[in-house]
């Protein structure tokens, strides 16, 4: 903060601050007291998939520190914990029986964030599908809607009354760009015609559960989507229309259907003879109203026309002038000013927004110096995006809370312990944790309601 700043970035009454986190990334322990196995503890155990053959069996051991945890997150003064449960701990083949000791550590999860008066922020799906139900084909699968919304149920009336927020699906695109089309992620697989699918799948599976939620559960319920904004290279027409094609796979992809409005246009274009048609009773299912919609923001992409680039004929031109993360992403906060305008148009301006994921991966020692983890980079990362942030409300769009990613420093997926998001540092070796300087930056930022920045 300076003087001239001071106090021009607080944040309206009520705003919620936390911090997020995923099942696989942090909690270990992912086969034991009954639990099934994930698609990731099958793709984290196949040679060359994964980073160093890093694998999430022990993690930052959250399964059995989550106690230590919520001390970190009461002293980072959090409000909320926005988590995610693991499927297959719960119903361990997916569907059918339920794992008591699995459920049981999202009981005293729940109840030891309400003592500490945090409130929880519930996902049911983060990526780590049940392996038995990828036996049965998984999202490939139309009956995965029915699976999911069952499993949905069995969490909506176990933690009826004390979780009051909850998040169907993080990021269909990442699930389906990553585990269908690329194949960079679990399961693997690469293909257009399967992506159409699985995309179409998640969505209606999204559907289902609010359906049910509706029918057993009590609270609010939404979706979570990445957005990347897309800027043109040029202003050249066949650099726009690369940009719309990026914008349509990845941005519209899946928000269009979910607002009503069907696929995007240019998908057609994009996934060629891949591309399918699906009934209007989908679409309906699809569309069910939320009360909420979160969105996960790192960066923006400025992409060129690339005739020779699958799937949208589109590629980012890296724009150097700016500063980049340790994962390659753009350093431009205004561009999340500018996304959650357009998110805000996009859903008609009366869908409540939440930022359920912002940070940034950075170099960070392996320990702590002094018993500091200094992350300057960090700081001004979380500084700058907050008061782009504190810009989009002021510009008015409806934004409710801020979770940054993460608590913690965990599995970055395929990219393995190499990358480091928390604004708490994990040894690894010891699993000692040290709020980092972002993190204590953080703490000021709740406290004072954004006074500080
Ligand atoms: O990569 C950082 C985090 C990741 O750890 C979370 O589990 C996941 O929800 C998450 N989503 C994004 C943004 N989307 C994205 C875009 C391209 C590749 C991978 C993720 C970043 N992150």
């Amino acid at each position: 903060m300076t003087t001239e700043t001071a106090g021009k970035y607080l944040f309206p009454e009520g705003f919620l601050w936390g911090a997020a986190t995923a099942a696989y990334q942090i909690e270990g322990s992912s086969m034991a007291d009954g639990a099934g196995a994930s698609i990731w503890d099958r793709f984290s155990h196949t040679p060359g998939n994964m980073k160093d053959g890093d694998t999430g069996d022990v993690a930052c051991d959250h399964y059995k520190r989550w106690r230590e945890d919520i001390q970190l997150m009461k002293r980072l003064n959090l409000q909320a914990y926005r988590f995610s449960v693991s499927w297959s701990r719960v119903m361990p083949e997916g569907r059918g029986a339920i794992n008591p000791k699995g459920i049981d550590f999202y009981d005293r999860l729940v109840d030891g964030l309400l003592e500490q008066g945090i409130e929880p922020l519930c996902t049911l799906y983060h990526w780590d599908l049940p392996a038995a139900l990828d036996d049965r084909g998984g999202w490939l699968n139309p009956d995965i809607a029915d699976w999911f919304a069952d499993y949905g149920q069995v969490l909506f009336e176990k933690f009826k009354g004390r979780v009051k927020t909850w998040g169907t699906i993080n990021e269909p695109w990442v699930i389906v760009d990553g585990g269908y089309l690329h194949g960079a992620l679990a399961p693997g697989h690469r293909s257009a015609f399967e992506a159409m699918i699985a995309g179409h799948n998640v969505l209606r599976a999204h559907g289902a559960a609010v359906k049910r939620f509706r029918q057993v559960g009590e609270g609010k319920i939404g979706i979570v989507l990445n957005i990347e904004p897309k800027y043109p290279a040029s202003d050249k027409p066949e650099d726009e229309a690369a940009r719309r094609r990026a914008e349509a796979q990845m941005n519209r992809w899946f928000l269009d259907p979910l607002m009503g409005r069907g696929y995007p246009e240019e998908l057609k274009d994009v996934y060629g003879e891949a591309y399918r048609e699906f009934p209007q009773e989908d679409f309906d299912l699809i569309a069910q109203p939320t009360d909420w919609m979160g969105l996960n923001w790192y960066t923006r992409a400025v992409p060129e026309n690339a005739p020779d680039a699958w799937p949208t004929r589109s590629r980012p031109v890296k724009q150097v002038q700016h500063a980049h993360t340790e994962t390659g992403w753009e350093v431009n906060p205004p561009a999340l000013t500018d996304t959650l305008v357009w998110l805000h148009e996009q859903t008609g301006g009366k869908l409540p927004l939440m930022v359920t994921e912002n940070g940034s991966a950075w170099y960070d020692p392996p320990h702590a110096i002094d018993g500091r983890i200094h992350d300057p980079m960090r700081v001004e990362y979380l500084k700058n995006h907050l008061k782009a942030l504190h810009d989009a409300i002021g510009k008015g769009v409806d934004v409710r809370g801020y979770m940054a990613w993460s608590l913690l420093d965990n599995l970055e997926w395929s990219l393995g312990y190499s990358k480091r998001f928390g604004i708490t540092h994990v040894n690894f070796q010891t699993q000692e944790r040290t709020i980092k300087d972002s993190g204590l930056l953080y703490a000021e930022v709740i406290k004072t309601h954004g006074g500080v920045l």
